[in-house]
């Protein structure tokens, strides 16, 4: 049994502001920023990483009221303010596909393997209020919490940096090869659908910092859950649209997201380009795909499951999508890990039928994804917690770095639509350098 103790302060400072004074010197960070709802928990420092969080104990609450005892997900609330019901705060990056013999690039493979992260520092912002919270295996030196509230208090306003940057053009003739053999292993049957991605080197004039790309994805205009993972010098990041899962007590909520128009240029065009989105019959197949996959998941895991028979639009900043929020009961007994387990990775990522999709990947694709289109979020210590999958992220170090993106291919996908798809996809993480 691991037991951890934690202790919430209120705080009134900007949880970005905090994060980005207090983020120097810290090899590990995390964060999850929901753009537009207060979900939003950013880590500091690794008090401790576990495998699973069967069995540990915890013990927080508020300031130095530190005495009630939780286990596992049974977690009671603590007597005393908002704060003394904010459980620890784990993180949990997760690859696209965690087995794959194939070698990661050099930066994603720098990243340790490991599950549950808790943060010695998590500056949080949610229903409850915003708060300082301090991790650790001993009962909470009250001087490091003062210490840390005084500097969070004393945080200047962030500023934004451009950063000038080129982009290498991939391989036209490798997209095409690829292409094709998606192409094959539909007409033969073995798939009816496969996401396929392509991966570009960016390199930039200057050394940038993990920092100025995360506060150019919370003040920008890329709309959804801004993702980083930092470890040492390199850092995976990026701005998401896709919740995978989110678990609140037995409430669960998932979204399928598949099929894509460009954004438009003015409303009347937006709303024209959404119009004929929603008529498009490929469109409706790919995303048909990924509802019959969460509805079929949460089917086995859950009750009372409410998933919508037609789509609505998703508007971004660069592309529009075809969306269907999902909502249900779990079973009791199911946790968010499990659920995240199973929903992942959905026909929006992989393909139909998912597991034959993601070996076509092993072979098609060049690289191995590393963290793009994998389940990233958090868990806290009451059990609740959600994952987005990871899209429209990419990996850097110092003047360079990988950016991803990808589409569904279906029967009917044509190599060049395709391609300038992924192109209107890729400015949301390219938007990360503030142009
Ligand atoms: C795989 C990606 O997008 C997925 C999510 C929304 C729409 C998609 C599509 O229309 O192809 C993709 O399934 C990506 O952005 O890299």
């Amino acid at each position: 049994m691991t037991r951890i103790y934690t202790c919430n302060v209120p705080i009134e400072a900007d949880v970005v502001d905090a994060f980005c004074w207090l983020q120097k010197g810290f090899t590990d960070q995390f964060v999850y920023y929901d753009k537009q709802n207060p979900t939003r928990y950013m880590g500091l420092g690794r008090c401790i990483a576990l495998p699973s969080l069967r069995d540990v104990e915890y013990e927080y609450g508020e300031g130095s009221s530190l005495r009630e005892v939780a286990t596992g997900a049974a977690a009671s609330e603590v007597a005393g303010g908002a704060g003394a019901g904010q459980p620890p705060v784990f993180f949990s990056f997760n690859r696209f596909d965690a087995t794959n013999p194939a070698p990661a690039d050099e930066l994603m493979a720098s990243f340790p393997r490991l599950r549950f992260m808790l943060p010695e520092i998590v500056l949080i912002e949610n229903e409850r209020g915003r708060f300082l919270q301090v991790n650790s295996l001993g009962p909470v030196y009250p001087g490091r919490v003062a210490r840390f509230t005084r500097m969070v208090a004393a945080a200047p306003p962030r500023q934004r940096a451009v950063i000038p940057f080129s982009l290498e053009p991939d391989s036209r003739e490798a997209w095409d090869e690829a292409m094709g053999a998606a192409l094959a292993a539909i007409g033969e049957g073995r798939v009816s659908k496969v996401v396929l991605s392509r991966r570009l080197r960016l390199v930039a004039e200057h050394p940038f910092s993990s920092k100025d790309l995360l506060v150019n994805l919370i003040d920008g205009d890329a709309r959804g859950t801004v993702l980083l993972y930092r470890y040492a010098d390199v850092f995976f990041c990026g701005c998401t649209p896709e919740l995978l899962v989110r678990k609140r007590g037995d409430v669960v909520e998932s979204m399928c997201l598949a099929g894509t128009c460009p954004a438009g240029a003015t409303a009347a065009e937006s709303d024209a380009l959404a119009e004929a989105l929603l008529a498009d019959g490929k469109n409706r197949a790919e995303h048909d795909y990924v509802v019959q996959l969460i509805r079929s998941v949460l089917d086995r895991v859950c009750y009372d499951v409410d998933v919508p028979t037609v789509p609505e639009i998703m508007r971004l900043a660069h592309v529009q999508h075809l969306f269907t929020p999902a909502r249900a009961r779990v079973l009791a007994g199911i946790t968010l890990a499990d659920l995240m387990e199973d929903l992942h990775p959905t026909p929006a990522v992989a393909g139909t039928p998912v597991g034959e999709a993601k070996m076509l990947l092993r072979a098609i694709e060049p690289y191995n994804r590393g963290f793009y289109a994998g389940a990233c979020g958090f868990v806290d210590g009451a059990g609740d917690g959600e994952f987005s999958v990871a899209l429209r992220t990419g990996v850097f170090d110092g003047e360079m770095g990988y950016v991803y993106g990808g589409c569904g291919i279906v029967g009917e996908s044509d190599a060049d639509a395709e391609y300038e798809e992924i192109d209107l996809k890729l400015r949301t993480i390219l938007s990360a350098f503030g142009a």
